[in-house]
Parts: structure tokens; sequence; C-alpha cells
């Protein structure tokens, strides 16, 4: 089974209370959703795996570590995950990135995939679902089934809010994967909105609403 970690970092906490308040503006949820992301990728990437390098400092030769260089991909969920890529790239600047479009239908809360464009081989790679938002959870499902379609097998889910729904559905339709989210939040509501939450994060993060 896979692990599900709340990442409660204090800066973590403090950065996602200043974008769920709702006079939180475009420009100041966009700067902060990167800044959170970053953090996300230093705890994300723990278990990434080294390998030794002999190298010489200024005192002589020594044997140490440096990562073994197993890909990673980072995979944004359209629209709102686009919010996380360039955070996490701060950290793993040599990550490739592929693109899921998805939305969920208002009335339905049923996620359809619009647009997948992913790098070769994802057998080989680390897969890092970026979505802020697990609600339903349809969506990420849906993501985790696009990627292992295509080979992947190595696959994290990192999000900023995520509703116990979510979570369960997720775990359920996919016990391998990692999940990871900044908040575990109470509840869904009747229009599948997270609550307490921080509201559309696509709309937020872009300005369309
Ligand atoms: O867990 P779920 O119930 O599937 O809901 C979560 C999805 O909903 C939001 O996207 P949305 O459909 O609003 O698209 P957008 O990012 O383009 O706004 C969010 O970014 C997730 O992708
Ligand atoms: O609360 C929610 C639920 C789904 N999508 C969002 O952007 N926010
Ligand atoms: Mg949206």
């Amino acid at each position: 089974m896979g692990k599900f970690e709340v990442l409660d970092h204090p800066l973590i906490q403090h950065k996602l209370t200043i974008i769920r308040k709702k006079d939180c503006g475009t420009r100041e949820f966009r700067q902060v959703v990167d800044e959170i992301a970053t953090l996300m990728a230093y705890e994300v990437s723990r278990d990434m795996p080294l390998e030794d390098v002999e190298i010489e400092t200024p005192m002589g030769k020594t044997v140490k570590k440096r990562l073994a260089g197993k890909k990673v991909v980072v995979v944004p969920i359209l629209r709102a995950g686009l919010g996380m890529v360039e955070g996490i790239l701060n950290l793993i600047p040599a990550a490739k990135v592929g693109h899921i479009g998805m939305y969920r239908d208002e009335e339905t809360l049923q996620p359809h995939e619009y647009f997948v464009k992913m790098p070769g081989d994802l057998g080989d790679r680390d897969m890092f679902i970026v979505d802020p938002m697990l609600a339903t959870g349809g969506s990420a499902i849906m993501a985790v089934d696009a990627l292992k379609k295509r080979g992947a097998k190595s696959i994290k889910f990192v999000c900023l809010v995520a509703a116990p729904e979510g979570v369960k559905a997720l775990r359920e339709a996919h016990p391998d994967i990692d999940i990871f989210a900044a908040s575990l939040d109470d509840h869904l509501n009747e229009d599948g909105y997270i609550v307490p939450g921080l509201g559309d994060a696509g709309d937020r993060l872009f300005g369309t609403k």
C-alpha cells in the first residue's frame, strides 16, 4: 500500500492559510502556491535514489553521494496543476514535464480528459502528478489511469488540499501510489467543493472568475 502523508511543516501551514483567505488576490495566490510547491518538493523527493561517486576535494579523493539520475517527470493536471510546476522545478531543474488536460463537469462532477502529452519511457521514471485540489478524486484517478496506461510504474500524487472522500477514492482505485497533501480538510460540500478548502484553484490562479 502506498502512503498518504500530510506535509504539515510550519512554513507550509502558514502559506496555505494565506491562500485560503478569500481576499488573497491572483498575484499573491500564484506566488504562494509556487512557494508551497517548492517546500513540498523537498519532502516528496526524500526517497530519490543516490549512487556513489568518486570526487576530489582540495584535501584529496573521497567517495560521496549524488542523485542516481532516475529522471523525474512532473505532471500537472491542467489547469490548476500548472501553478505547482515551477516551484518543483526550482528544486529538480532537470525534471521533464508531462501535461494532462482535464476538467470536471460541474453537474456530474465527472472528469473529462482533453489533452495528454508525455515524455517517452515512463516505466523508468518517477512521476509526480501535481494538482492543488483532491476533491472527489475523480480527476486524480483518471490521471493515474492515463499514466499507467502509458507504462508508468512509480507514481506520486502531490496536492495542496485533500478531502477525505478523495483520499479514500484514490487509495482504493490505486493502492500502489503515494499521496502527499499540505492539508487534509473536513469534507466536500454538495457542489463537490472542499470545505474549508480555498475555492476553485484554477480560477484563483488564473483570475478567471
Ligand atoms: O477530485 P475532483 O472532484 O476530480 O476535483 C479536483 C479537480 O477539480 C479542479 O479542476 P477543474 O475541473 O476545476 O479544472 P481547472 O483546473 O481547469 O479549473 C482541480 O484542479 C482538480 O483537477
Ligand atoms: O474545492 C475544490 C474542488 C475541486 N476543484 C477546486 O478547484 N476546488
Ligand atoms: Mg477549476
